[in-house]
């Protein structure tokens, strides 16, 4: 089936569609791992935006439900440049089509992803409109331009309900704005009594459940929008101890004051550098981010710097020991991407047990 994928700058490729047919419109990003895309597709972080693989091969080794971050496919779309329809492992249910088939999720391949991927490192982030059934660029690239980011899209990404994994560990609620289902998991195999809460939930409700410590989870969309989020973190803050990876280390220096920006085209891979401030070791992780901490705005206030990029210097992670407050913009629960920095979960267990020695 023919298929289109139009930017908001005019480009646009035509390429073989696969999965639901019709338009899927998202902002266009690009990430690097060379593997990982069951969890990449249904990191709920990617809601909104259409996800395109610089590895050029994707699929080889199928599908397989286990490696899910969340109940299916959040991605808006898929831009690849081959697809593998026979794929090879022991785990694997079914291929990538059907994948996307299953899932109502639309996909388009056999496109030149190095020229898109030059375009938006160049130009910037685009948004964009894939239709799959259609080779009208013009039309594609209209709708591109139309389209706007959901300003509420954590709420369409968070669980309805709050649900716990029992534990005999310390009490943990998780803010989900989308969390990954290996954030979860790590905080349930050191044990902790987790409890996930929806993302509008208040502080006294989050009070309500005793927690010895708050997790403010990963999630999409512009940190500025999670405004539940900051205000139940800027409330907590010193009462207990706050955590926050990714969109939840946006929020958390959101709420003690820093501002946040929107990077040029982002940070998504497995393979990003981070130096750890502290002890000068550095840290190869698995990232997936389009805004990051302003470092001027963190000039006079009581946040300190814990962790920055390699490459490009941005703000990788930061803590206020006396409001008992530490968060990194990485991903230490990988899935996709190196274990280098699992240690975030031990020390976080680790942090909460001083607060309550
Ligand atoms: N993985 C995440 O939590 C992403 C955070 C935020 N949506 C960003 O793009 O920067």
């Amino acid at each position: 089936m023919k298929a289109v994928l139009g930017l908001e700058d005019g480009t646009y490729v035509v390429g073989d569609g696969f999965g639901k047919e019709g338009v899927t419109c998202g902002e266009l990003v690009f990430a690097t791992p060379t593997t990982g895309y069951e969890e990449a597709l249904t990191d709920p972080s990617y809601k909104g935006q259409i996800l395109l693989f610089t590895y050029p091969l994707i699929g080889n080794y199928g599908v397989n439900k286990a490696s899910f971050q969340s109940s299916g496919i959040k991605a808006e779309g898929l831009v690849i440049r081959e697809r593998c329809d026979h794929p090879s492992h022991n785990l694997s249910t079914r291929n990538l089509s059907q994948f996307l088939d299953d899932e109502n999720a639309s996909g388009i391949c056999e496109v030149d992803t190095r020229m898109l991927t030059i375009r938006i490192r160049t130009a910037g982030t685009m948004r964009a409109a894939m239709i799959v059934g259609s080779d009208d660029g013009e039309k594609a690239c209209e709708l591109a331009r139309k389209w706007q980011f959901p300003k509420d899209i954590v709420n369409q990404v968070t669980c309805r309900q709050p649900y716990e994994i029992p534990g005999n560990g310390p009490r943990v609620v998780v803010m989900d704005f989308g969390v990954k289902r290996s954030i979860v998991d790590n905080l349930a195999h050191r044990g902790a009594h987790t409890i996930v809460v929806p993302a509008t939930t208040s502080a006294e409700q989050v009070m309500g459940y005793q927690p010895d410590a708050i997790l403010l989870s990963n999630g999409p969309g512009d940190p500025e929008n999670a405004t539940n989020g900051i205000a139940v973190a800027k409330k907590l803050a010193g009462q207990l101890p706050i955590f926050g990876i990714c969109l939840g280390h946006q929020i958390a220096s959101l709420a003690l004051g820093a501002s946040t920006y929107k990077l040029k085209f982002g940070h998504r891979g497995a393979n990003q550098p981070v130096i750890d401030l502290e002890t000068g070791k550095v840290y190869i992780t698995s990232q997936n981010h389009g805004y990051a901490v302003d470092p001027a705005s963190i000039d006079g206030r009581d946040i300190k710097i814990t962790h920055v990029n390699a490459n490009d210097g941005t703000v990788e992670g930061m803590k206020n020991d006396a409001l008992k407050v530490w968060s990194v913009q990485y991903h230490p629960e990988a899935n996709p991407g190196p274990q280098d920095t699992n240690w975030f979960f031990d020390s976080m267990l680790q942090r909460i047990g001083g607060h309550h020695a």
